[in-house]
């Protein structure tokens, strides 16, 4: 029964579904604030939690929602997930927050979905397009505040900066075509970045850390504070910009 799904294919059914559970929680109006993102947070985690354990029961799983499943230090395979991101924003009724499911083995992402059930957009690293197109001069910050690393490189490339909630939101919009990058620095875990980096990787977009090195998952504590997405006309004067500074 579970092999006859492939990893790329559950990861992005599960992405898809889980946006669905979110919107259900969402509609009518029943509920609002805080408690509509605690209640999406739960629900999403125990429905994942459960269709990866009935069709992966031997992988790992690393999720901002629950205590790991497995022992991810000796596991090879690690889904690393976030029921809902941008929980905020999902709150606030607004539409920027996703659904992000990723598939790691010795710390890479080897299949990755992102959902945006709010526009009804489901990014797949097995079949996403390659970011092509116009440069916009846009980079995508938080609604939250951006970091001093951000507001720099913003300054030295002559990129606007555009607010946008959920770091999968941020990373799909570079995707997408509709901003050059996405800078991140101050403070992420490892369930907020890795399967939209998986997309944006297999979409053919420069990803690393703010030093330029290789982002690597499955580290003991799941933290991943920085790194950078961006298209790569701009790859070498986004890294010469971050060196001065990191
Ligand atoms: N300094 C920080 N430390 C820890 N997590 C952070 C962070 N800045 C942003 N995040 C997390 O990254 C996601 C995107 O945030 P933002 O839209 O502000 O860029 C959010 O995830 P969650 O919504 O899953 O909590 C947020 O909690
Ligand atoms: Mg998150």
């Amino acid at each position: 029964m579970s092999s006859r799904l492939s990893d790329a294919e559950l990861a992005a059914r599960i992405a898809q579904g889980a946006g669905e559970i979110l919107l259900g929680i969402r509609s009518g109006d029943l509920l609002g604030g805080g408690m509509l993102g605690d209640v999406g947070d739960a629900l999403a985690q125990a429905w994942i939690s459960t269709v990866l354990r009935r069709h992966r029961p031997n992988d790992a799983v690393l999720s901002e929602e629950a205590a790991d499943v497995g022992d991810r230090a000796t596991a090879e395979r690690v889904w690393i997930i976030d029921p809902l991101d941008g929980t905020r924003e999902f709150a606030n009724g607004t539409a920027d927050w996703a659904v992000h499911v990723a598939l790691t083995e010795n710390g890479r992402v080897i299949e990755a979905a992102v959902s945006l059930p709010a526009t009804g957009e489901l990014f797949r690293a097995d079949t996403v397009a390659e970011t092509d197109g116009p440069l916009t001069r846009r980079l995508v910050t938080s609604r939250w505040g951006g970091s001093y690393e951000t507001s720099f490189v913003a300054n030295r490339l002559g990129l606007q900066m555009v607010p946008v909630g959920s770091a999968g939101a941020k990373a799909m919009a570079v995707v997408r075509g509709d901003a050059d990058a996405y800078v991140h620095a101050g403070g992420q875990y490892e369930w907020d970045n890795a399967a939209p980096v998986g997309v944006a990787l297999a979409a053919g977009l420069h990803c690393s850390r703010l030093d330029g090195s290789e982002i690597v998952y499955n580290n003991r504590h799941p933290y991943m504070p920085d790194f950078v997405i961006c298209r790569s006309e701009i790859r070498d004067d986004m890294l010469a910009a971050l060196q001065q500074i990191w």
